[in-house]
């Protein structure tokens, strides 16, 4: 079954049965698969295009394939949609070692019987294709590669692959490019791309500016595949900062600072580039109810949150009589997913947010909802309270100091203190800490202790 197959591949069926029983086994054990413990019954193929043709010593697929699964673990549940995976697939006769890693398997039936099937990324040349295409703004099939007019590409750049755990996959090229193969792909604007694109349109310095993008035209709607830009050499994320100077026991009250600095201007940016909106009574109990439902599902989802749930729900019960009071606050486009992790430091010493994805969880409609602005300030505010509890040794007062310093920052870019809005800024410190729960309690259980910690404190109310 085919919703809508590029002609370049002659026998689009055929090249999915042949690969169907490999992606049966290889898909599920990505890092980058979203779908993780319930069951694959099947793909369908949505778009085959042939990059190297498969005749040759090496050849290259390019494949969107969406992958059937029940809705649940238990066996023999019903089925739901499905998540479309871009692919990158290579074949050759046998792979060399350093390929080995790439491994997807041995090919047993239809064309391409006998032959081995890999994940092309880990390989140079396929990787050199998908930059030649950019470079060139090639239309290939349904792909369309875009370039930013006055933006040089050099030809002949060495490609690597990033092999960070990602929910997505990087390949780097030269030091100086770095393009994002999104995994899980969606149609419609992304984020991803339609943020820094506007970002750097409006001059903001804060973010490495799309120097390219890939592009899935099918059945009327446009897929965004990758993004390129420009790769910040020897940097440092915001993350490995904090530990670094929290294993010295040393403060990081000015990095946290020029991290609020830097998270305001983005924000003034983004206010100035995209539509912003004033949120009233109406709204603002949708966003309360929204996090009530999210908070329900997470103590559903994890008992040792039970406990706590009713003294939550009074952060975002408060949020409701604010609004019922007559008082109304903005919304604009966020980044929506700030952390640590997402920010990057270069030698200069100057600071850049990456990854506009937002929750990667959440439809792409709500993810590019106008929301508060406080809503990426309690994401780094809970960031720090995360760095402070995975130092090996505690060093007292630390995230309380850079909190601070990071709402200073943050003011003196804005021209207003997240921490004059305590309502506003408990329902989302609260929202974020109920995610990570869920969060940790699916990924990594052991780092459970750190969001539950932070539940315990914003369940109990703040001395007057
Ligand atoms: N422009 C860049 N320059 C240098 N490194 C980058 C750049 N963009 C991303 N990275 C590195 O790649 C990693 C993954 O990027 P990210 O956009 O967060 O991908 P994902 O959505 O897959 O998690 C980052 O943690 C960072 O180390
Ligand atoms: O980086 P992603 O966009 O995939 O974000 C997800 O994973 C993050 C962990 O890698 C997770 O962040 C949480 O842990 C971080 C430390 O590892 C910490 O700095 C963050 O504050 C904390 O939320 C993030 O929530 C999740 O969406």
């Amino acid at each position: 079954m085919s919703e809508a197959v590029t002609r370049t591949v002659t026998s689009p069926s055929a090249l999915l049965a042949s690969l169907d029983p490999l992606l049966r086994d290889w898909l599920p054990r990505q890092r980058w698969f979203a779908g993780k413990g319930r069951p694959v019954t099947g793909f369908s193929l949505v778009a085959a295009t042939e990059l190297l043709p498969s005749d040759a010593r090496l050849g290259l697929y390019h494949v969107l394939v969406r992958a059937h699964q029940q809705l649940a673990s238990a066996p023999g549940g019903p089925e739901g949609p499905g998540d479309c995976y871009q692919l990158l697939i290579g074949v050759r006769e046998a792979l060399p070692p350093r390929l080995a890693p790439a491994l997807i398997g041995h090919v047993t039936e239809g064309p391409l019987a006998g032959r081995t099937a890999y994940d092309a990324l880990y390989d140079t040349r396929p990787a050199e294709v998908l930059l030649e295409a950019l470079r060139t703004r090639a239309r290939i099939g349904g792909l369309r590669f875009e370039r930013e007019p006055e933006r040089e590409i050099r030809a002949g750049l060495v490609p690597r692959l990033m092999t960070a755990e990602q929910s997505n996959s990087s390949v780097v090229y030269g030091d100086t490019f770095i393009l994002k193969v999104l995994r899980r792909i969606v149609p419609g604007i992304n984020p991803d791309l339609e943020l820094p694109l506007a970002l750097a349109r409006e001059g903001c310095p804060r973010v490495p500016a799309p120097a390219g993008w890939m592009v899935a035209d099918l059945a009327g709607r446009s897929w965004v595949l990758g993004v390129l830009q420009p790769y910040v050499q020897g940097a440092a994320d915001g993350w490995e900062l904090a530990l670094r100077e929290l294993a010295k026991g040393e403060e990081f009250v000015a990095e946290a600072r020029a991290l609020g600095r830097a998270t305001a201007e983005v924000h003034t940016a983004l206010a100035r580039a995209l539509p912003t909106v004033t949120l009233a009574q109406g709204q603002v109990r949708q966003l309360a109810d929204g996090m009530i439902e999210r908070l329900e599902a997470a103590a559903h989802a994890v008992p040792l949150l039970r406990p706590y749930a009713p003294a939550l729900r009074t952060a975002f019960t408060a949020l409701g009589d604010l609004a019922a009071e007559g008082r109304t606050w903005t919304a604009q486009r966020v980044h929506g997913d700030l952390h640590l992790g997402q920010c990057l430091r270069s030698p200069s010493g100057q600071w850049s947010l990456i990854d506009f994805e937002g929750e990667p969880a959440k439809p792409l409609a709500e993810r590019r909802m106008p929301q508060p602005p406080v809503r990426d300030v309690a994401g780094m505010l809970r960031s720090f309270d995360y760095a402070a509890h995975s130092a090996d040794a505690p060093v007292p007062g630390w995230a309380g100091s850079c909190r601070a310093a990071y709402c200073t920052g943050y003011a003196e870019v804005a021209g207003a203190d997240p921490r004059t809005d305590p309502v506003m800024l408990r329902a989302h410190e609260t929202d974020k800490a109920v995610y990570e729960v869920l969060y940790e309690a699916r990924h990594r259980p052991d780092w459970l202790a750190v969001p539950l910690s932070a539940v315990r404190r914003l369940s109990t109310p703040e001395p007057a």
